[in-house]
């Protein structure tokens, strides 16, 4: 994947792993084609060079925000950036202009708090940390400005976080939009999403990964 980096005996690299997806560690040989690599946990493997990334030394002990920042762009330094920030309950990275979003298995209320929702309003993609709500503030603009239907695509495996994602869309675009007109005393915003239920009842089977059928 991308260009091709000079890996030298004393290299630190990357090589995938049964356990762990992908395990760094350090050249101690090259023969021909194979490395002899001396991972983290002590133990030895040999692995074509084809096989092995290079490792950045110098990223961010707390990742990047925007993995177009990394450089090196293979999938161990991408899943790496992931993992450093989803540590740090940051689930939300960016690549360019699109979201990766990492399910955190656990409330995060402060994340989406009507404080949040006020300070994305508006604000320039990247301006402020990686968030669902500037994915919807840039559509929302766009829609505005350019007069024309708008979509978000929400993609992933089952129970990565699609439906919740799309709650939080909502509840967002239902605040940029919905809260003046009110129709039987109740705001756009509440009637959007007291419609939730009823799109989870049509929309979601219990999988495997993911039991919310409701
Ligand atoms: N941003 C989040 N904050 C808190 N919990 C989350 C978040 N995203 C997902 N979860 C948790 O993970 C569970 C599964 O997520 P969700 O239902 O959104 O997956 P899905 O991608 O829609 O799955 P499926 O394709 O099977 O419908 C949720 O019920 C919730 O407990």
């Amino acid at each position: 994947m991308g260009t091709p980096v000079n890996i030298i005996v004393g290299s630190h690299v990357w090589v995938e792993d049964p356990d762990v997806a992908w395990i760094d560690g350090q050249v101690l040989k090259i023969t021909g084609n194979d490395a002899e690599i001396e991972k983290t946990n002590g133990k030895k493997v040999t692995a074509n060079l084809s096989k092995i990334y290079p490792k950045d030394m110098e990223a961010p002990a707390g990742g990047v925000d925007d993995m177009t920042k990394l450089s090196y762009l293979h999938e161990p330094g991408v899943l790496q950036n992931l993992k450093t920030r989803y540590e740090l309950n940051e689930i939300y990275t960016y690549t360019g202009n699109i979201l990766i979003a990492i399910n955190p298995f656990q409330r995060l209320p402060h994340l989406y708090d009507g404080h949040m929702m006020q300070q994305y309003k508006g604000a320039p993609l990247g301006e402020l940390s990686p968030h669902v709500f500037a994915v919807a503030d840039v559509a929302y603009r766009a829609m505005i400005n350019e007069g024309k239907s708008n979509s978000i695509l929400v993609s992933g495996e089952s129970g990565a976080g699609k439906t919740e994602t799309t709650k939080m869309l909502m509840r967002y675009l239902a605040f940029l939009g919905g809260r003046a007109a009110k129709t039987e005393g109740r705001t756009v915003e509440q009637q959007v999403l007291e419609s939730n239920p009823v799109l989870e009842a049509f929309g979601n089977a219990k999988t495997v990964r993911n039991n919310n059928s409701r």
